[in-house]
């Protein structure tokens, strides 16, 4: 079996959105007019195809990342549904490390919403060309412009604007298209509606032509010779523009918006047409970077068929019929069903046993995948999200993923023997799909402690704990994932001897402990020089360090963003071990910390209400007495928005405070943005509690 599309002719793509911008819904209208999709299940109904697991349709939200194939203008679209819900960002990470481009979802009224920002400035970080759809057009308030201005403000972005809409909100009618300078106007809004092409109308005949000039001042950017050739004043020709316009996105100097109503059917079909024109195929982007197994050398892989094989699994899924899923990509190579690999992070061998493509509704067995291709692969039994598999004769790791540490923590109990056992498998399982989410006991009660990026988050583990595993335990109050860290620069010599009966021990070092950049973590560095302690003993004293790193002297949290350096010491010809040293790291560092004026951090969330105007005031005195501080207050239209920054200790319940103080009208969205000291009163509190 050979290819059916060329490389060339693959865009591996994801939407990323807001919650409740419309992600589902623009999903499955494209799922339908690509072909694939001819029952339309509206979100809700409950009845959402790219929904799979149980929890999601009851609650609406797509959590996991599942990848569907889909074919439009023969061309490959391989979509990779992105979670909105800011609690699995986790989960946006790891499908932006697969796609090559995106588009972003604007909710026409809301515009620009945090949770939009956050996953922006993820993309960023990964350089993923992206364009913006910005839906719900039909909606009482939505305004196109106002979204543009947003996309320039908020998002620091260049927005390339492709299309003027034509009427808004119940009178949304269609586009103004501005390469072709014809208006798109639909029929009507039933599923699989006809448009017209006709005239530009008149009312908007000098909108249009404004936005046109500023298309292709901006396009023309992307190429110097088009540019001075419109100075000249030679305009580009459509086709030229569409060039330009692709180069231009996929270098990230500008962003092409788009509008429409995925619910009303109306301007998604030129949206696949700019999928297809605008965003990269998977040659388009820089190789994927790895290191060389063997030789630890840096390497790259090129997006091509003769390449060695490599793929990187980038999620796990359970499967109600066939068990556990892993989605791959596949970088270089072509993958055979049959074959063994090897992964190269856990050192293991792996056989592909069975291999899917996964469309919306159907899963496709496929005897054989090339570069560039997305699979499912079924039976995998170490492999974990980010783990590279390859041709164990050109073993790679590829670029691996970092994962941000959990916030919340809580308690769950099994509730019976057989609980007991199962709870364990269950935790381990779930683990391995997401790496956001962590288990451990608690040395002193011995209780299971699961830790993750929200109370949602965890609400939905632990509901997935009871129904796919069978597992029914008590849960919890919520628990703040505090950390300590140290303030001041500190120097202490240490020495660990002892000489009872036998051979003794002998260690001195002489260490500096700083405070080091907020997020830098933990770093290590021996500064000696003329071996005043023997290099075979330095690993020891970073292993005694590290250990006390994992449990502050406050209250018990984990230490972080600290930096020490061995500069000096001792040793005795005898006397001295590993061991020795490790003892001396310990107790050094442990000393060096209590004079470092350690501090306990805690978690400090971006919060967005939009609210209401009448109930502004109650919502920011209640802020503040959360110990928010209001960082700013607009208007939108006939809401205000206040943003304010509040340690997570004082979020939890706040969804039900809300509705209640605002007769369900209010709605805050968060996202954990920052470490930050607790203050001294409150400090005492949670050390008196954890102590
Ligand atoms: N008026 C209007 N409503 C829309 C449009 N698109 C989606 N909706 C509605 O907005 C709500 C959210 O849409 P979804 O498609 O579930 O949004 P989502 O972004 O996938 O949401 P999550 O999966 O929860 O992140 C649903 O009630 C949709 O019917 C649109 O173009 N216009």
């Amino acid at each position: 079996m050979s290819r059916t599309h060329k490389i060339e002719d693959y865009r591996n793509f994801g939407i990323m959105a807001h919650i409740d911008a419309g992600k589902t819904t623009t999903t499955e209208r494209i799922l339908f007019y690509t072909g694939k999709n001819h029952k339309i299940g509206e979100t809700h109904d409950g009845a959402s195809t790219m929904d799979w697991m149980e929890q999601e349709q009851e609650r609406g939200i797509t959590i996991t990342s599942a990848a569907t194939t889909a074919f439009w203008r023969e061309k490959r679209l391989n979509i990779i549904d992105t979670p909105g819900h800011v609690d699995f960002t986790i989960e946006v990470e790891r499908s932006l490390r697969v796609l090559d481009g995106a588009v972003a979802l604007l909710d026409a009224n809301a515009g620009v919403e945090p949770q939009t920002e956050t996953v922006w400035r993820q993309a960023d970080k990964y350089n993923v060309p992206r364009m913006i759809f910005v839906n719900k057009m039909d909606k009482l308030g939505a305004d196109f412009f106002r979204c543009v201005d947003m996309i320039k403000k908020r998002l620091g972005a260049t927005p390339l604007v492709l299309q003027v809409p034509v009427g808004v909100e119940s009178d949304f009618a269609g586009l103004v298209d501005l390469l072709k300078m014809k208006a798109l106007i639909w029929r009507d809004e039933a599923l699989g509606a006809q448009w017209d092409e006709v005239e530009i109308p008149e009312d908007l005949a000098d909108k249009a032509q404004e936005y046109r000039d500023l298309l292709i001042e901006t396009a023309v950017e992307a190429d110097e010779a088009a540019m001075e050739a419109y100075l000249e004043g030679n305009e580009p020709t459509e086709e030229e523009l569409k060039v330009l316009i692709r180069k231009g996105t996929i270098a990230g100097d500008f962003v092409p918006v788009m509008c429409g109503t995925a619910f009303k059917n109306k301007g998604v079909q030129p949206l696949l047409d700019a999928v297809v024109d605008y965003l990269p195929s998977p040659v388009d982007v820089p190789d994927i970077k790895g290191i060389d197994a063997k030789s630890e050398e840096e390497v790259t892989r090129r997006s091509d068929d003769d390449e060695p094989l490599a793929l990187l699994a980038f999620k796990i899924a359970n499967d109600p019929f066939v068990g556990s899923l892993t989605f791959c990509r596949i970088y270089s190579g072509v993958l055979n069903k049959g074959v063994s690999l090897l992964n190269t992070v856990k050192g293991k061998r792996e056989r592909i046993g069975r291999m899917m493509q996964m469309h919306s509704n159907s899963r496709e067995d496929i005897e054989v995948a090339y570069a560039g291709d997305i699979v499912a692969v079924a039976g995998l039994k170490d492999t974990t999200t980010g783990d590279t598999l390859c041709d164990a004769n050109k073993p790679v790791i590829l670029e691996r993923m970092e994962f941000p540490d959990p916030v919340i923590e809580i308690a769950v109990e099994p509730k019976t023997k057989s609980d007991q056992e199962k709870m364990g498998l269950a935790l381990n399982r779930l683990a391995a799909e997401d790496p956001s989410f962590r288990v451990k006991t608690d040395e002193e009660s011995g209780q299971t402690i699961i830790a993750g990026m929200g109370e949602l988050h965890l609400d939905i583990l632990v509901d997935r704990m009871k129904r796919e595993f069978k597992v029914e335990a008590n849960i919890g109050a919520p628990q703040v994932a505090y950390r300590e860290t140290i303030t001041r620069q500190a120097e202490v010599d240490y020495t660990h001897k002892k000489q009872t009966g036998g051979s003794g021990q002998f260690a001195r070092i002489k260490i500096v402990i700083e405070p080091s950049e907020p997020g830098e973590g933990f770093s290590f560095e021996s500064t000696i020089v003329g071996g005043a302690v023997p290099k075979e003993y330095i690993p020891g004293v970073q292993k005694g360090i590290e250990s006390v790193m994992t449990s502050g002297p406050l209250a018990g949290f984990p230490m972080v963003d600290i930096k020490a350096t061995l500069i000096d010491g001792a040793y005795h010809d005898v006397d001295s071990s590993v061991l020795a040293f490790e003892i001396a790291g310990r107790a050094g560092f442990r000393e060096a910390i209590a004079k470092g004026a350690p501090k306990l951090l805690e978690p400090v969330m971006k919060v967005e209400v939009v609210t209401p105007e009448d109930y502004m005031g109650d919502v920011i005195g209640d802020l503040n007495s959360r110990r928010g501080q209001i960082t700013g207050t607009e208007n939108r239209g006939v809401v205000t928005v206040v943003n304010a920054m509040v340690p997570l200790a004082n979020m939890f319940g706040y969804v039900n405070n809300l509705r209640s103080m605002s007769q369900g009208r209010a709605q805050y969205s968060m996202v954990f943005d920052h470490y930050e000291q607790v203050p001294q009163a409150v400090a005492q509190e949670v050390q008196a509690k954890f102590a």
